[in-house]
């Protein structure tokens, strides 16, 4: 495999129907590893269904998806992950009871346990439990949450809960991370701390990312391309500053919040 080809996403004329509504509609569309691209667009537009689509959550009516050079869509959201295309959700799942540290090392264990059969004989129980607690350490560090590593993680503010979210999605050492609304419920200064958290994570881990987020200054900052979806379809693609200017963009978002870009 090339290396261009590692991470690259090619969705091609995807479109997925739920009975009489087509929720997402002959998408095509090209997504080069190395990149923090925007996807965007006002409610029900199809963002959550066309990430479900290419995690293999749901299969699409019709269209093909690749990843890394090799066809995914059909395949089940595990065999997926193991490719190295995962994603983080809106809201962090996190277990009562558990400490930070605790739902890190789960993750890369969880992780491991997903690693082929033949591999996982190779290494023993207690290799693959020290490599978890390596990863643990490291994943702390890189996400500030070190600190808080011996916290129950549902006593959190909700901010840093978000922050582990993403760093347990982190666990499975991706190539593309989709990160689900990654600013959805945070206050400006948490908001400051995820967009320089979703910036390391692409300079520091080299993992490329789709961020779909509804904090239109914020994604307009942080991606050099925004892809715009309305009713399904893709109206706009290019670099924010071409975007905000773009007719069909304003037109989206006329009356909601456009003058926020
Ligand atoms: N499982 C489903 N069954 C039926 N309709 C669905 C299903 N999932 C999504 N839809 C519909 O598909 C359309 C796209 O929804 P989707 O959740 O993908 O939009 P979105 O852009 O993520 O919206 P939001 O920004 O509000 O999260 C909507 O009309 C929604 O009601």
């Amino acid at each position: 495999m090339s290396t261009e080809l590692r991470a690259e996403l090619r969705l091609s004329n995807i479109s997925r129907r739920f009975g009489g509504l087509a929720a997402v509609s002959d998408v095509s569309l090209v997504i080069p590893e190395g990149q923090i691209t925007g996807l965007i667009g006002p409610n029900g537009a199809g963002k959550t269904t066309l990430f479900n689509l290419v995690t293999g959550t749901l299969r699409p009516t019709s269209g093909e998806i690749h990843f890394g050079g090799a066809r995914i869509d059909g395949r089940d959201p595990g065999d997926v992950a193991r490719r190295g295309l995962v994603r983080s959700f809106q809201s962090p799942m996190v277990l009562p009871g558990l400490t930070v540290a605790e739902h890190l090392r789960r993750a890369a264990l969880f992780h491991a346990a997903g690693c082929p059969r033949d591999l996982l004989r190779r290494r023993s129980q207690r290799a693959a439990e020290a490599a978890a607690d390596t990863l643990t350490e490291e994943l702390l560090a890189f996400s500030g949450l070190g600190a808080h590593a011996a916290q129950e993680a549902s006593a959190l503010a909700y901010g840093l809960q978000k922050v582990l979210g993403l760093a347990m999605a982190l666990a499975s050492r991706p190539r593309l991370l989709l990160a689900d609304e990654p600013a959805a419920g945070l206050n400006g200064a948490e908001t400051a701390h995820m967009e320089t958290l979703l910036r390391a994570i692409r300079a520091e881990r080299g993992v490329s990312l789709v961020v779909i987020e509804h904090d239109l200054p914020m994604v307009m900052r942080l991606c050099e391309r925004i892809v715009v979806l309305a009713q399904g379809e893709v109206i706009a693609d290019g670099p924010p500053g071409a975007v905000r200017h773009d007719p069909a963009f304003i037109a989206a978002y006329l009356g909601s919040d456009a003058h926020a870009a």
